[in-house]
């Protein structure tokens, strides 16, 4: 087939569209190549993964074979996939949604750092998205020096490519599709004046530099030494206690019946750092519970975190810490709060954790499936913690990203050895994975001990595994 046979057959299938189209640079343009809709015709699908393929590896211009194929996301994954089947070229997927949760990497797929990858895109225009895909290969120790595409919409990608160190090979361009249909009588008249004049005005749309990729680094201080930095007292406290007591386990207490929690807390005392509570799900709940749980915690030394998730404005959280039936303030040695309502609601707490010497934890990220708690919201919260150090104590996360500094506690729940998730959306991480490999400091583990018949060994075991994975980091 050639690029005339082709550009036909993609107008047949309504893949051009003529109209008023918002391109992804926000530019409205009087053409639109729509590519998604290949995946509904098969052969041509595989004659497009061809000639794309022909037009890099025959053109000569490309220095061998490359040893990974990438499609940027979506629509290129299937013609990607095609070329990769063809060829017996193994293909990596770049998530579009980098995953704070389970095994899934940014880029999936088996690689090596060094191997160079050919990017396969459907149509540039600016070349924002491409430069996106590259930027987190390039970011797990991938090359790129070639990208492919269908169409090149001749508005500044060859150009900004180029800049960035990228050859860009097209097997055709807009003006020879624009041709190709005046030829064959498919543009004529006012559409075509619109559409000459939209190509002339809109040359070069630049892009702006991608947002570089999320990086998740360890601290390489051990707790002694971040008990020193951390400026909320409550944050030291906790920090001395993990490196005196050794464990950096936390436990959820999930139960409903006050008597139960309290045997658990006292069969398990000994192996936690952090009791968590859900004061509102105890049904028989009374004030001799908090005497009774500080007595446990006192014994066995440990705190009370008390995961209420507080999200309201200022004055309301004011209420909801210090009053009504749980007086929050007076027993919790920490309380997690959203940031939805914005910083502003700090000023709500500010009372009550002078009462304990308590410490907020702000939710920057969350282990459930679909989290909105991702990208600039988690930066917002961390920027938060940040700028109310004497307040925030630390942070909820799932993995420790370069922002978050020394002084902040980061505690992980979704945390179980047996289990990948639960039937409500929960998501769980190994112990090990969570300290070792995403850096954060302390694991939540709640169902994987209480429900467990034997909650005192279980969490030995969890214990175990969390404070090994921490002591086997490097430290300075
Ligand atoms: O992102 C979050 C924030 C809080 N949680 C809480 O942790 C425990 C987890 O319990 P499991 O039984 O281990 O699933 C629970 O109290 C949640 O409210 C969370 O899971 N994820």
């Amino acid at each position: 087939m050639n690029v005339q046979e082709l550009v036909l057959k993609l107008n047949d299938i309504d893949a051009v569209k003529l109209g008023e189209f918002k391109l992804k640079s926000g530019i409205i343009s009087p053409i639109y190549i729509d590519l998604r809709v290949t995946v509904s015709s098969p052969q041509l699908l595989a004659s497009i993964a061809e000639m794309m393929y022909q037009k890099v590896y025959c053109s000569g211009t490309a220095q061998g074979k490359p040893s990974l194929v990438c499609g940027v996301p979506y629509t290129a994954l299937p013609i990607a996939t095609g070329m990769s089947i063809a060829h017996d070229i193994p293909m990596v997927v770049r998530r579009k949604e980098a995953k704070a949760y389970g095994t899934k990497q940014l880029i999936e797929g088996r690689f090596k750092e060094g191997d160079n990858v050919l990017v396969v895109e459907d149509l540039v225009t600016s070349g924002a998205s491409v430069l996106e895909t590259v930027r987190d290969l390039n970011s797990v120790g991938l090359t790129v020096t070639d990208v492919v595409v269908l169409l090149d919409r001749q508005q500044g990608a060859r150009e900004t490519l180029e800049k960035n160190g990228l050859r860009l090979h097209s097997v055709f361009t807009m003006e020879e599709l624009i041709n190709t249909l005046i030829e064959s009588g498919k543009l004529a008249g006012k559409t075509l004046d619109l559409v000459k004049a939209f190509l002339e005005a809109n040359r070069n749309v630049t892009v702006p530099a991608p947002a570089p990729a999320p990086v998740v680094v360890a601290s390489n201080k051990r707790f002694e030494e971040r008990a020193k930095i951390a400026v909320n007292p409550m944050a030291t406290k906790l920090f001395n206690l993990m490196a005196s007591k050794k464990t950096n386990l936390a436990v959820a207490a999930d139960l409903t019946n006050k008597q139960e929690i309290l045997n658990l807390a006292e069969s398990i005392g000994s192996e936690i750092c952090v009791l968590k509570t859900h004061i509102d799900i105890i049904e028989d709940y009374d004030q001799t519970f908090i005497s009774a749980l500080e007595a446990i915690a006192s014994k066995h030394n440990f705190l009370i975190f008390e995961d209420r998730k507080f999200a309201d404005i200022g004055n309301t959280v004011k209420y909801q810490f210090e009053n009504g039936v749980y007086q929050i303030s007076k027993w919790a040695h920490m309380v997690t709060v959203h940031g939805v309502a914005g910083s502003a609601i700090i000023e709500g707490f500010k009372d009550g954790l002078k009462q304990n010497g308590s410490g907020l934890l702000l939710l920057a990220q969350m282990s459930s499936k679909g989290s909105m708690c991702v990208g600039e919201y988690t930066n917002q919260m961390i920027e938060m913690a940040n700028n109310n150090k004497e307040q925030v104590m630390g942070l909820i996360c799932q993995e420790r990203l370069q922002s978050m500094t020394d002084n902040l506690v980061l505690m992980t729940p979704g945390v179980q050895f047996n289990s990948t998730g639960d039937k409500m959306g929960q998501q769980y991480n190994t112990p090990e994975y969570i300290i070792k490999e995403k850096n954060t400091d302390i694991i939540i583990v709640g169902r994987g001990i209480y429900q467990n018949s034997q909650p005192k060994t279980e969490a030995i075991k969890y214990r175990a595994a969390s404070w090994n994975a921490y002591e086997s980091k490097n430290f300075n």
